[in-house]
């Protein structure tokens, strides 16, 4: 395994949950293996207020021993000592990532292709994450659906780049994600809109398990 265990990695913001804070919590109790705090759009929070709501993330996930990724901001992970930073196409290049978090932070890039995964792999990426596998309504401007063929196609030539599918993903279609060849998957709505959150997290962890590991093997 890489730096970290990407099998049930959990994004949210603010904007994603009523409760964001409580939602988080019965994320990491349900067992969530990753989290990354993606405070954006429209009805994010800003400035100060952003700062705090990341804070109370962070700590959540310090007590759950879950690395905390900042998704977009390198400044905001590397002030808040932040376990790594996610950054995709648009955002800071990968390399100044890397660069500027260190070595022994956790980096993650979003790619759609096989160009981009080769250039995030020489970049010095620990994981790419690659979508939208399925409809997504959690971002505005998502790409078209790729379904799990480019991730099948990455993952055969570079073997060593832990990859997570992303988009529309639920316990019920994760197996398709985990057949690609991807080492884990990456939610916002499957659990920040559950009605339990906590319970949602336990069914993909364990639909996680199940297609990495076999039925017989998680009960
Ligand atoms: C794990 C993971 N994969 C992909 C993304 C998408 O990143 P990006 O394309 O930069 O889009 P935004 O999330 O910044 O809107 C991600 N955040 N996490
Ligand atoms: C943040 C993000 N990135 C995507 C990509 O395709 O790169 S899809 C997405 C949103 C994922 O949310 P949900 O699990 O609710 O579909
Ligand atoms: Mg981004």
């Amino acid at each position: 395994m890489g730096k970290t265990d990407l099998t049930l990695y959990f994004i949210m913001g603010s904007m994603n949950a009523e409760k964001p804070l409580s939602v988080l919590e019965d994320a990491l109790k349900g067992g969530v293996t990753c989290f990354q705090f993606r405070e954006k759009g429209p009805r994010a929070l800003v400035g100060m207020e952003k700062r705090a709501f990341a804070e109370s993330c962070q700590r959540l996930c310090r007590q759950f021993g879950v690395p905390f990724i900042v998704n977009d901001d390198v400044d905001l992970a590397l002030e808040m000592d932040a376990d790594g930073v996610h950054v995709g196409q648009d955002d800071a290049e990968a390399r100044f990532a890397r660069e500027k978090i260190g070595a022994d932070k956790i980096v993650g890039v979003s790619v759609h292709t096989v160009e981009e995964a080769r250039r995030a792999m020489m970049d010095g990426a620990d994981y790419v994450g690659m979508g939208p596998v399925y409809q997504t309504s959690s971002k505005d401007d998502a790409k078209p659906v790729a379904g799990t063929t480019m991730i099948t196609v990455v993952g055969k030539l570079f073997p060593d780049l832990p990859i997570v599918g992303i988009g529309g993903i639920t316990a019920e279609n994760a197996d398709a994600v985990f057949e690609a060849g991807a080492s884990g998957l990456s939610v916002i709505s499957a659990i920040a809109t559950a009605m339990d959150p906590e319970l949602a997290a336990r069914r993909l962890r364990k639909a996680a398990l199940r297609s990495m590991y076999g039925r017989r093997a998680v009960r």
